[in-house]
């Protein structure tokens, strides 16, 4: 029995092609490689033998060629089942891009295309369709709904016009779905939308609860140890010192604090509290991740089919794998990514098993900001990136990006370094909050992402700047390591080659993430069979996803794309292209007929 890995040369290529394995050590030791050329499709064979070659075979995960001396081949089952794997209803001679990404390519070309992602907070001041619309149309990819804050029915609604947005328009906006988590926070200040806390002033943070309105000077809190756990003397950090308060005295379920550091106070701001200038971690460090009304909302997420739930305060990687098993339990045919949201030292503690278990991360920088000292956040940041990328596993950067344009209309340099110096770690996402949940200016300020992320972009280009981080190898099994191999070196010819873009097939999307893991300096052009994967594809680097039914034959799905992509005008004759797929283990090398 042997493993073959095709590599497809086409005769027009500009350059003759040269491929390295760079770690052979995917083959077994004691197999041999062989060098084949297929006439018929200009095909050159690389085919690994060995014993050990049925320990290999897991058509399930990643279906490999099996081939007999390197003509003809038996495909899987599961690689048969491709053409089936449609989207009911849909045009199977149709290709499915939104507007922005065809108006882009058509315009500028391949090389226009935006990289990194960029997700909106949505709230009330973009919950209307035409409002949603136009952040689609500035290149919004995923909307973020925050659980913190507004009712469920407030929240289906925005689904149902984002679902109604992408249907009508043909925009693939994931949905992401952020728990408000347990952590100590201040209640709804009685429906205001502030306070206003002066110097001096004594305030009265309660466990108790009220019927609207609340007395004056009085804040609840939401977790009800909080007045065994604090001591007088403690400091009160509101959203990290935005306002402060040193508490004066505890009289049962009440505490008296003095406010130091005057300022705004929010509805469910979070709250900290820290003796002798060290965060205080008492009974709250065990109050649970997700708490019942957070289960409540994560069954309202599975039954409006989000795309991804954001998880908030994460302590371990348990309470990860424990909410991926129960998705994955009550919503058999849903495939509901799960983000770690990196915001507390206790996630820290255990950044490397949390991420491992978790389908992508976020760099929560708000709250992160608040447990530890905020000279940290940019190291922690830039540590919990190349942790993502290493386990390939998405990263959203996010919080106080742009903060200052919830209330201007440009934003200061300073936030245009921090913006900058995101996408240059090649972060998957930047991620808006306030300035488009509730600022006065989110339009510009996605604009504003979209053009800082260009910007560098283009440097690379300008500069050749190709990356150079060495990427562990992350493979499980061998048919795995094949395609982590065959994505590597598909990056890395795309580079040297200068090819216009790479093509993925891939049909649970494990192959297109492998690609961008790489940041290969040309777009990804990932065709999946599915809306749902299209949907989450949308989360990561220079992924362009299409949906488009094909088939196990891939000369055939390449001829049907070039048609379908030059009918439309985003590709034209002579665009040289490498295409890779997760059902016949290849890579192509092609100029667009
Ligand atoms: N659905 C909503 N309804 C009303 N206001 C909202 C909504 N979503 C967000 N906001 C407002 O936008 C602000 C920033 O949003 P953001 O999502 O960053 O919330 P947050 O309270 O800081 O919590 P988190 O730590 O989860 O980000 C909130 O403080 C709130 O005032
Ligand atoms: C996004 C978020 O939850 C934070 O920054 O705290
Ligand atoms: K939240
Ligand atoms: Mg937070």
């Amino acid at each position: 029995m042997s493993q073959a890995l095709n590599f497809f040369v086409s005769s027009s290529s500009r350059s003759p092609a040269t491929f390295t394995i760079s770690r052979p050590s995917v083959f077994p030791s004691t197999g041999s490689l062989r060098l084949l050329v297929k006439k018929s499709l200009r095909t050159l064979v690389v085919e690994a033998s060995s014993a050990a070659a049925s320990d290999l075979d897991e058509p399930q995960s990643s279906p490999v060629l099996v081939s007999e001396n390197g003509s003809g081949g038996v495909l899987s089952s599961a690689t048969q089942e491709y053409g089936r794997n449609a989207a009911p209803g849909t045009d199977s001679s149709s290709i499915e891009v939104d507007t922005v990404t065809e108006a882009e390519l058509k315009e500028n070309g391949f090389r226009s295309t935006r990289r990194t992602k960029l997700i909106c907070t949505i709230g009330p001041a973009t919950c209307g369709f035409e409002q949603l619309e136009a952040l689609a149309e500035g290149g919004m990819n995923v909307a973020r709904i925050n659980m913190c804050h507004g009712t469920r029915e407030w929240h289906r609604m925005v689904i149902e016009r984002l679902r109604r947005l992408n249907e009508e328009k043909g925009f693939a906006v994931a949905i992401m779905m952020d728990t408000e988590g347990s952590e100590i926070h201040m209640g709804d200040l009685g429906g205001a939308s502030s306070a206003k806390a002066e110097d001096g002033e004594i305030w009265n943070f309660t466990v108790r609860s009220f019927d609207p309105p609340l007395p004056e000077r009085t804040v609840t809190v939401n977790y009800d140890g909080f007045a065994e756990d604090v001591k007088v003397g403690d400091e009160l950090l509101v959203d990290g010192g935005m306002v402060r308060f040193e508490v004066i005295e505890k009289i049962g379920p009440d505490v008296k604090c003095l406010c130091t550091d005057p300022g705004l106070l929010l509805p469910r701001a979070n709250l900290t509290f820290w003796r002798d200038g060290k965060l205080v971690r008492e009974r709250n460090a065990m109050l649970p991740t997700i708490s019942s009304k957070d289960w409540l909302d994560i069954d309202f997420g599975i039954a409006e089919g989000v795309d991804f739930i954001a998880v908030s305060f994460v302590k371990s990687a348990e309470v990860i794998k424990h909410l991926k098993s129960y998705i994955q339990a009550r919503a058999r045919d849903s495939d509901i990514s799960v983000i770690a949201k990196i915001e507390s030292i206790d996630s820290l503690k255990n950044l490397e098993e949390i991420i491992q278990a978790s389908d992508g991360a976020m760099v929560a920088r708000g709250d992160l900001g608040a447990q530890i000292p905020l000279e940290q956040v940019p190291s922690e940041q830039q540590k919990i990136v190349q942790i993502c990328r290493q386990l390939n596993r998405p990263v959203i950067v996010a919080s106080q990006l742009l903060e200052s344009m919830i209330e201007y209309p440009i934003p200061t340099r300073a936030e245009v370094a921090d913006v900058s110096e995101a996408v240059r770690q090649r972060g998957d996402a930047l991620m808006l909050s306030g300035e488009s949940a509730m600022g006065q200016f989110p339009e510009k300020a996605l604009t504003v992402l979209r053009s800082v992320s260009l910007r560098i972009e283009r440097m690379w280009r300008e500069q050749k700047c190709h990356e150079v981080i060495e990427l562990p190898s992350i493979a499980s099994s061998f048919s795995d390591s094949i395609s982590e191999e065959i994505c590597n070196s598909a990056a890395k010819m795309a580079n040297n080659l200068e090819v216009d873009a790479l093509f993925v097939y891939t049909k649970n999307g494990h192959m297109a993430s492998l690609l961008s893991r790489c940041r290969p300096d040309c777009p990804i052009f990932a065709f999946t069979t599915t809306t749902s994967v299209r949907r989450r594809l949308n989360l990561q680097w220079g992924l362009m996803p299409f949906r488009l039914s094909f088939s196990d034959d891939m000369e055939s799905n390449l001829n049907k794309t070039f048609s379908l992509l030059k009918a439309r005008g985003m590709i034209k004759s002579g665009d040289l292209i490498i295409a890779v797929s997760d059902m016949l283990q290849s890579i192509q090398v092609m100029n667009v007929p």
